[in-house]
């Protein structure tokens, strides 16, 4: 049952194996027969170690384990190709063969990492890339024959990470930038319609700094192809399609669809934050909100330079029953600081403030004698937060140097990671509400909603 199940699968993929075209056949010919060769005892040893796992009904989801370790036993038996690490192309494979593995990729050694996509040799500020290879597990772009390229880091999408961080100017990432600044060329393989093609040498021309799908800081490095390169095979008509899209053409959930939106105002903040806050609305007109002076600090502390600016894209959005919201484009991290809730500070014994808060729309309520930030007239974006029964976001008392205590500073945080397109919010009911009690009906929809929310 077992060898007759093999057979078969050995049958299937040989439709997908690493196709080398032979038509080569000058004095590197001997270099490619090798390579060739090294490739057939890779796929008939992965072929015969796979079944075996599958015989002894092991859990053949091991795929990758199982490639890795065939691969391994090969470089343990010199049965690779190639093992020295360099620059430029590699003898005996030329541009546009294809790969169906990444254990293919070591063993034939166009790009020696199992896992990780820039490979280089040397060390820290010596370090020079060698090979890269562009998947849709991270942002890579392909457009117009120019690559741009995510660096290495954290990534939720191969595994999740003990602690999402910032990507550093360090291993690979810092080859790449050597390999820059020496103007050395750097092999591509880029991954299409699953198969792993090489595509030639590429130069690394410009390195930028970004935040990236997940939120924190990422290189994106832009590479093109070398004047002098073979034009590469495409694999079909379809797969030319890559040239012009991003590689990450992932659907999204119907769930947190996003409406089709008109961006009715580019900034809100008119400049004063570190990201432009949109204002979108659904084609059909919909009334703006009253007009406000934006604020990045509290009134009652203006010379004090704000330290938390906003670290994430937001933007203002009209929601369907609780007027306007606040949602994020992008992914943001369980713990990143979102915004401070700013306004005019005003005690309770404030002569105006039982006007203030007859319109209590825009009021965080401190509690009795602590006073309430009022963001009627003046503001940011925390304004326009919701409440919700299940918040995303969770409110912090923060200390600034002033160690004020009078002073309030009220910071919101992401309690979970939040997905891009999902609203924001946080619970209104921190606030003490023990004078003045307005109560609304709630409409968060969460399955814990309480029915009703206090300002
Ligand atoms: C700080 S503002 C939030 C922005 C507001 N939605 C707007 O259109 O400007 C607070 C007001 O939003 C509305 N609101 C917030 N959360 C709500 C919820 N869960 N259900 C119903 N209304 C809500 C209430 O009218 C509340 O007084």
């Amino acid at each position: 049952m077992g060898s007759k199940y093999c057979g078969r699968k050995r049958e299937e993929r040989s439709h997908t194996l690493p196709h080398i075209p032979c038509q080569d056949l000058s004095s590197s010919s001997d270099k490619r027969k090798r390579v060739q060769e090294a490739l057939k005892t890779f796929r008939d040893e992965f072929d015969k170690r796979y079944c075996q796992y599958k015989s002894n009904q092991l859990d053949y989801c091991l795929k990758t384990k199982v490639l890795k370790e065939t691969a391994v036993s090969m470089q343990k038996q010199y049965q690779c190709e190639n093992t020295k690490k360099r620059l430029g192309h590699v003898d005996g494979i030329n541009v546009g063969d294809l790969f169906q593995y990444r254990a293919e990729l070591v063993v034939i050694g166009l790009h020696h990492e199992f896992e990780k996509g820039i490979d280089y040799l040397g060390k820290s500020e010596s370090s020079l890339a060698t090979s890269i290879v562009a998947t849709h597990k991270y942002s890579n772009v392909m457009k117009d024959g120019c690559l741009i390229y995510e660096g290495q880091g954290t990534n939720p999408r191969v595994r999740k990470p003990l602690a999402h961080h910032d990507q550093k100017l360090e291993t690979g990432n810092l080859a790449l930038w050597n390999s820059m600044n020496a103007k050395r060329p750097v092999r591509v393989i880029l991954k299409i319609s699953g198969k792993l093609k090489y595509d030639g040498l590429y130069s690394v021309d410009k390195m930028t700094q970004g935040r990236g799908e997940f939120g924190k800081l990422v290189f994106k490095f832009v590479l093109n192809k070398l004047p002098d390169q073979p034009a590469s095979v495409s694999l079909s008509p379809k797969d030319d399609v890559m040239e012009t899209e991003t590689f990450q053409k992932r659907p999204k959930s119907r769930d947190h669809a996003v409406p089709k939106d008109i961006v009715k105002i580019n900034d809100v903040s008119e400049g004063k934050e570190k990201f432009p806050i949109r204002v979108k609305t659904p084609i059909s007109g919909v009334e703006l909100f009253k007009p406000f002076n934006y604020l990045v600090t509290m009134t009652s502390c203006i010379n004090r330079v704000s330290q938390c600016g906003i670290q994430f894209e937001l933007e203002i959005f009209k929601t369907e029953s609780k007027g306007w919201g606040v949602r994020t484009p992008s992914f943001i991290p369980s713990g990143s600081f979102v915004c401070e809730l700013v306004g005019e500070f005003a005690h309770h014994n404030n002569k105006n403030a039982e006007s203030i808060l007859h319109d209590a729309n825009y009021i965080f309520n401190l509690g009795f004698g602590k006073g309430f930030i009022d963001a009627t007239k003046h503001g940011n974006i925390g304004r326009f937060i919701n409440h919700s029964c299940s918040p995303n976001l969770c409110v912090k008392d923060v200390m600034y140097d002033h160690n004020d205590k009078s002073v309030p500073q009220k910071m919101l945080f992401a309690e979970q990671d939040i997905p891009a397109d999902r609203e924001l919010s946080y619970d209104y009911n921190c606030f003490k509400r023990n004078f003045k009690v307005e109560s609304n009906d709630c409409y968060c929809r969460s399955p814990k909603c309480h029915g009703q929310i206090y300002i």
